[in-house]
């Protein structure tokens, strides 16, 4: 069976279709890591989007949903140049019958070389992969409606730690969550749109600001809450969580060309000017003149492109990251940061007991 990527600048490669004849749109973007496939097509930050693997080979140890970031595949559409076909762990199945089980169409032996270099040089673009068997489709506009309007008080609960953090749902990661059960919290997760007074009511200690997809300005009318939320607790944001932070303290963001996706970006601890690498997702960065407007100084910067990768309120609990310090995929070097963010947590509950 064969299939076609076809890039909204008319650019057009053959590969080989795997799952049932579809045809499927989305904005293309590239994953640079060797591994972590698993995470990265589970990982609800890439909702909407076609993804191309960098690394040639691809599915080499299968899916084993253990690593899984949600409940189902999140992108559009998968790309690699081979695909691995060979013996699988025990209890893997293969990633592509994951993503024909879930309707996800998989397209192999294309030249990802190619499509990443036109990505590099002319930046995200709408991109089309369709079955041999169907005809072209007019280009649809993007998905971009991830946060409707409208407010939602359920939250859920999930372990029974001393320490009780809101998790603020963008279509969190799981392994956020999961980060927060190990560190032995009860986590509330609190829907992005939820009534102003629902941290209060449900008696949090700090908040976690998740990752998501999209453009943080879908979330521009929700910045007032937000703001009152981080000036009130002990506030930790991630990736989209640090955007809106930093955006409901005044600051813009923009969209890099084609974004920072991969498992070892390096990054610069302002304070201790120690580099250490990241787990990185995502399209938009805070502009770094607009900070000038809030009251934040950076606490980390990328090496390769000097854009804004974490930032630390000077008087209040709050810290931001813009890459991924919950580790799936990719190095491990920030897991501190949740230890530092639980610790702050801490002290200021005994503060307030003590008050
Ligand atoms: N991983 C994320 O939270 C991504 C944030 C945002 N959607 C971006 O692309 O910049």
């Amino acid at each position: 069976m064969t299939g076609k990527l076809i890039l909204a600048n008319g650019e057009s490669y053959n590969g080989h279709w795997h799952g049932i004849p579809a045809s499927m749109q989305g904005e293309v973007v590239f994953f640079t890591g060797m591994t972590g496939y698993e995470e990265v097509i589970t990982d609800p930050s890439y909702k909407g989007q076609v993804i191309v693997f960098s690394y040639p080979l691809i599915g080499q140890y299968g899916i084993e949903t253990l690593y899984a970031q949600s409940e189902k595949i999140q992108v559009n559409g998968i790309i690699v140049a081979e695909l691995y076909d060979g013996p699988l762990p025990k209890h893997a199945t293969s990633l592509a019958q994951f993503a024909e089980s879930q309707g996800v169409p998989l397209l192999s032996g294309i030249d990802t070389r190619s499509v990443i270099q036109t990505v590099r040089e002319t930046g995200t673009m709408p991109a089309q992969l369709l079955h041999a068997e169907l005809t072209e489709q007019p280009w649809k506009a993007l998905k971009t409606d991830f946060f409707p309007a409208g407010e939602n008080a359920e939250s859920k609960q999930l372990g029974d730690g001393p320490l009780h953090i809101g998790l603020v749902d963008f279509h969190y990661k799981s392994s956020i969550l999961k980060e927060l059960l190990a560190l032995g919290c009860t986590v509330s997760v609190i829907p992005y749109n939820a009534p102003a007074e629902l941290p209060e009511s449900l008696e949090v200690d700090g908040l976690l600001f998740s990752n998501g997809p999209g453009d943080p300005q879908a979330l521009n009318s929700r910045l007032p809450v937000y703001r009152t939320w981080a000036e009130r607790y002990p506030s930790f944001g991630i990736c989209l969580g640090h955007q809106v932070i930093a955006a409901a303290f005044g600051a813009k963001t923009t969209k890099l060309a084609y974004g920072h996706r991969g498992a070892n970006h390096p990054v610069k601890n302002k304070k201790t000017g120690r580099v250490s690498m990241s787990s990185q997702n995502h399209s938009y960065v805070v502009e770094a003149d607009s900070l000038l407007d809030t009251p934040f100084d950076v606490l980390y910067e990328n090496v390769n492109d000097g854009s804004i990768e974490g930032l630390n309120h000077p008087h209040l609990p709050i810290t931001t990251v813009q890459f991924h310090p919950e580790a799936a995929p990719g190095p491990a070097d920030h897991v501190a940061l949740f230890h530092q963010f639980l610790e702050t947590v801490n002290d200021m509950k005994k503060v307030k007991m003590h008050a």
